[in-house]
């Protein structure tokens, strides 16, 4: 069978809807269809064709993402494209580069730290792109440790500017993405003084380059700081360093919409809660479990393909051989990624709410559910990228060799997607604030206080800590409630362990150090808790169309299924279930993955990717893969000539003493 005919009779055995799995994936028909228009446009743009990425010099590779943000900022502008249109637009374009800091970083940034004034003075500009912004917080010496950073900015009153400065070399900026080579300026975060006293890091606005020549301001040392992993990916962004030589600002560029300094140099503390300057790191951990979601899909999408159009083996004289998605170890190790896939999708669409929740509530002085969305936001976005970075990899060797080649889509994927585990938070560093938030819940049980939002089901401590899982048999593994309540106790017995733990402890911040590994544990068992949740709250919703629920239904098992197998230690050392408990569940994810198998095809095909945006040979819609691996091959600079480069240097000479050799 061809590789397009493996397909077309894959999507003929689909016993679901897929264009409305479609909508249930984008969010809602608008969605579904500003997604699709907006994919299309770009696919069908030459100015955005991907194919030669990895065989471009680093300078030919970032000339080409300065071309394609131009052009792209054209189209937006003459198409008159909405704001959702032009961010949805700036993702298939699927290219790093400045633009994605000056609009999801450095706007926010103003926006949400800035005062009324400053926003009238500086987004305008922004919005116009007439200046280009980015986010400089990290610096050489501190990243994860944000109350660590070094550069001062100390006011003189004589003057009424800040001075900036970079004491140490540790003290440069070094990684905010845009600043090497692009932008004119930048949100600085730095440690503000005044009188002679530190009063903790406070952000600013600097300009960095000259408007008219782009060649950097006096006092201002700027550049790119080198090559990132893998060929293409993430190295068509300017990720930058920066140092200050006594520069001077004036006092209305420290973003005072929540501290201040007045024109006689006193400072103004907030009245509201500090953690409120961080809130564009909340913001873009709130999109970055969205898209983790988009790019665990892209990975399945071209494992699953391909694993359809793949055979290996198991035919008899010479007959067909058996598709390799038929294999049950290819099935146990596909399939919990596609049901991840649908389980991050639907969880930050969750987060969404939450957050637009809580910006409603800090606009209105309510800050009571700020520690929740900041543990939400945090504890997701690491367990989400950390599971869609091994994804991509999984997916790679599920593709077996033609996964390593460049043209698979996928070494290039992992390369660009896995320093998402890092920025915007080291992962471990962010789940162990969710830990600490669980530390302050368990403490306050006992209070009288009822937990409340993701944390709730820790009021009912009393039953969860004793309880025993009443499964029988296998499909009582589809009991939302008993697979919610096994997650429960999961959570709240490691979290209750971690607690009493530390009660041993007279210092409690060495006994939290000591106790690292547990208290992370137990923030991804709580993390996880909350996307079993919300899958069951997806499937309780109003869903349309012949077989779609039946088909989410499978995936919901199937994520925690798999979970419950993967972490089986976590689940049999707390006692939450048997043994043979645990059995029945892999009986019963055994059966869901045959329930699902006729329909993985076009449940990767729900997720609407053109070609362009996977840019896989493996993952084609066609599924034509084997002349498209060869037209791919003959496409290679090393394949422009029969002889290559070098071979009368360094070739010809051994073959010709070969010869000499076999003449005597
Ligand atoms: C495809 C990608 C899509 C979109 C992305 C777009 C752009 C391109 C991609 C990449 C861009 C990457 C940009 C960056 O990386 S910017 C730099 C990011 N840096 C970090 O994330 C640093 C991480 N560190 C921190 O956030 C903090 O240092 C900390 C680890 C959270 C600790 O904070 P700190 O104040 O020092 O200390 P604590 O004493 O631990 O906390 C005090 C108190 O505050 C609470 N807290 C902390 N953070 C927040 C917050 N954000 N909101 C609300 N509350 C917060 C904390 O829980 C604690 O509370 P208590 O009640 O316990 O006192
Ligand atoms: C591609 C990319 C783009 C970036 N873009 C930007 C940007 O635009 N702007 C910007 O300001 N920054 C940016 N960054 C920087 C990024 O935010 C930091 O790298 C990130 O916050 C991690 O900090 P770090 O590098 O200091 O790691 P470190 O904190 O040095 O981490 C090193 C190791 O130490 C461990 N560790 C650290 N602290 C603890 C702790 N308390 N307990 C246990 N373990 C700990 C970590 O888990 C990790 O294993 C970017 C980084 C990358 C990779």
């Amino acid at each position: 069978m061809e590789g397009d005919d493996n397909l077309a009779h894959e999507r003929n055995k689909a016993e679901f809807d897929v264009n409305e799995m479609k909508i249930v994936w984008a969010g809602s028909r608008q969605a579904f269809e500003v997604s699709n228009r907006m994919s299309r446009l770009v696919a069908s743009d030459p100015v955005f064709d991907k194919s030669n990425r990895a065989v471009m010099t680093r300078k030919e590779l970032f000339k080409n993402t300065l071309r394609k943000s131009a052009h792209a900022w054209k189209l937006i502008n003459e198409l008159c494209l909405s704001d959702e249109e032009s961010t949805i637009f700036k993702y298939f374009m699927d290219q790093p580069g400045f633009l994605d800091l000056h609009w999801r970083m450095f706007v926010p940034a103003i926006k949400g730290q800035g005062t009324e004034e400053q926003k009238q003075k500086w987004l305008p500009l922004a919005n116009k792109m007439q200046i280009i912004g980015c986010y400089a917080q990290t610096e050489l010496g501190h990243g994860s440790n944000v109350q660590g950073l070094e550069t001062t900015a100390t006011f003189n009153p004589q003057t009424d500017q800040f001075i900036l400065h970079s004491p140490t070399q540790t003290s440069s900026k070094w990684w905010p993405g845009g600043l090497g080579k692009v932008s004119t300026h930048a949100v600085v975060y730095a440690r503000l003084i005044t009188n002679g006293k530190d009063h903790g890091v406070h952000g600013f606005i600097v300009q960095l380059r000259n408007l008219d020549d782009h060649s950097p301001l006096p006092g201002i040392t700027i550049g790119d700081i080198g090559v990132k992993f893998g060929n293409g990916a993430y190295n068509s962004m300017d990720n930058g360093f920066l140092m200050f030589d006594k520069f001077c600002i004036p006092r209305d560029q420290m973003l005072m919409r929540l501290s201040k300094v007045t024109r006689e140099g006193k400072y103004v503390p907030s009245d509201v809660p500090r953690q409120l300057m961080y809130g564009t790191m909340v913001s873009v951990r709130q999109t970055i479990v969205s898209n983790a979601s988009v790019a665990m899909a892209r990975a399945v999408c071209i494992a699953t393909r391909y694993s359809a159009v793949r055979r290996q083996f198991g035919s008899q004289n010479g007959g067909v051989e058996t598709q390799v998605i038929d294999y049950k170890t290819q099935q146990n190790r596909l399939f919990p990624l596609l049901a991840s896939a649908y389980a991050f999708r639907f969880v930050g669409e969750w987060l969404k709410w939450l957050y637009t929740d809580v910006t409603q509530r800090l606009e209105a002085s309510d800050f009571a559910t700020l520690p929740e969305a900041h543990a939400c936001t945090a504890g997701l976005k690491s367990m989400t990228t950390s599971a869609t970075s091994d994804g991509i990899e999984e997916c790679r060797k599920l593709c077996g060799g033609h996964g390593y080649l460049w043209c698979s889509g996928l070494p290039e994927l992992f390369a660009v997607y896995v320093p998402a585990c890092t920025y915007e938070g080291d992962n471990v560093v962010l789940q162990l604030q969710v830990a600490r938030f669980l530390m302050k819940t368990v403490a306050q049980l006992s209070s009288g206080n009822a937990p409340a939002g993701t944390t709730a089901y820790m009021g009912r401590a009393k039953h969860l800590l004793q309880c025993r899982s009443s499964i029988q048999k296998a499909e009582d593994w589809l009991n939302p409630a008993m697979v919610l309540e096994a997650f429960e106790a999961r959570a709240l017995r490691m979290a209750v362990s971690c607690a009493n733990n530390l009660k041993k402890f007279e210092n409690q911040e060495q006994g939290f150090s000591e106790l690292l590994a547990d208290l992370v544990e137990a923030g991804i068992a709580h993390c996880q808790l909350i996307v079993v949740s919300k899958f069951i709250a997806k499937l309780e919703r109003d869903i349309k169309g012949k077989g779609v629920k039946n088909q989410l239904k499978n995936l919901c098992y199937i994520y925690a299924l798999h979970l419950i197998h993967k972490h089986l230690g976590d689940f049999l050392s707390t006692n939450t279930i048997t043994p043979e408990q645990a059995s029945l569940a892999n009986n019963q994810l055994r059966s869901l993955y045959s329930q699902l198998r006729p329909n993985a095809v076009a449940l990767v095909d729900a997720f609407d990717y053109t070609d362009h945006y996977l840019g896989s040979v493996l993952g084609r819609y066609d599924g034509n893969v084997y002349p498209k691996l060869f037209e791919e091959a003959l496409k290679d600079p090393l394949n422009d000539s029969v002889v290559p480069d070098g071979y009368h240097e360094y070739i010809r000479p051994f073959i010709k003493q070969d010869l000499r050799s076999a003449r005597l």
